[in-house]
């Protein structure tokens, strides 16, 4: 059945990725599962249609046949149980693995979105030159911990799984702001996940979107 994925028409970033399509695109091109892309805008994402397939009124959405999914760790997730490559086979290294999505969603993530939205949204506070400092170490915290638990190892977990395209992922999003090169193993890791052929062909396709919108 076709799976049909939904992104930015336009993405804000120009298409460098950090949209949460590229996610999708990217687990989806780790299986080697053909996609679709249905492209909205920023008003379609708010109206009805759009609004049954994913009630927060955002992309990415996920269908295939009479199935459709929000949240991107629920598609990668979904897409990692049906497809081989992205989970272990072996009951406990699988837990495992998924425990790293949970891990980059629920604990990496956060800060990183605070000081991602602090930036965006708070410069003109009297108070932000005071509270930006404090959501950036809150993001070196969770970093540190990260690193010292990847210490020189290639990834998460033994080899390559959903667990670390969400953390990679999740990860990129702090590049603009220069706090991962302080993190040099974490810096490396990352480039390990852009490196990856599938990485590389998902981040193409979303470029490809918004660079055709360009001309
Ligand atoms: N928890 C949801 C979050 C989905 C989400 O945040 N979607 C965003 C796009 S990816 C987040 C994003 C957007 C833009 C950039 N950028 O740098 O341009 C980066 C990330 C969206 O639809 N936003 C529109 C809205 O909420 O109205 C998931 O993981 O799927």
């Amino acid at each position: 059945m076709t799976i049909t994925i939904t992104a930015f028409e336009r993405s804000p970033d120009g298409g460098k990725g950090l949209a949460r399509d590229t996610r999708v695109r990217w687990a989806l091109e780790e299986v080697g599962q053909p996609y679709e892309v249905r492209l909205v805008s920023f008003q379609a994402m708010k109206e009805p249609a759009h609004l049954t397939l994913h009630p927060f009124g955002q992309i990415p959405t996920y269908e295939e046949g009479e199935l459709a999914l929000f949240e991107t760790g629920a598609i990668v997730f979904h897409i990692a149980e049906r497809h081989a490559g992205l989970l272990p086979d072996e009951a406990n290294a699988r837990a495992r693995a998924i425990t790293w999505i949970f891990a980059a969603l629920n604990t990496v993530e956060p800060p990183i979105l605070e000081l991602a939205n602090a930036k965006l949204l708070e410069s003109d506070k009297p108070w932000s030159k005071e509270r930006l400092p404090v959501v950036a170490d809150r993001v070196r915290a969770r970093l540190d911990q990260l690193s010292r638990r990847l210490d020189d190892a290639d990834w998460l977990d033994g080899g390559f799984s959903a667990g670390d395209l969400m953390m990679v992922s999740v990860l990129l999003r702090l590049k603009p702001s220069g706090i991962l090169d302080e993190y040099p193993s974490l810096a490396a890791y990352v480039a390990r996940g852009e490196a990856r052929p599938a990485y590389k062909r998902a981040f193409a396709a979303q470029l490809a979107v918004n660079t055709n919108k360009e001309n």
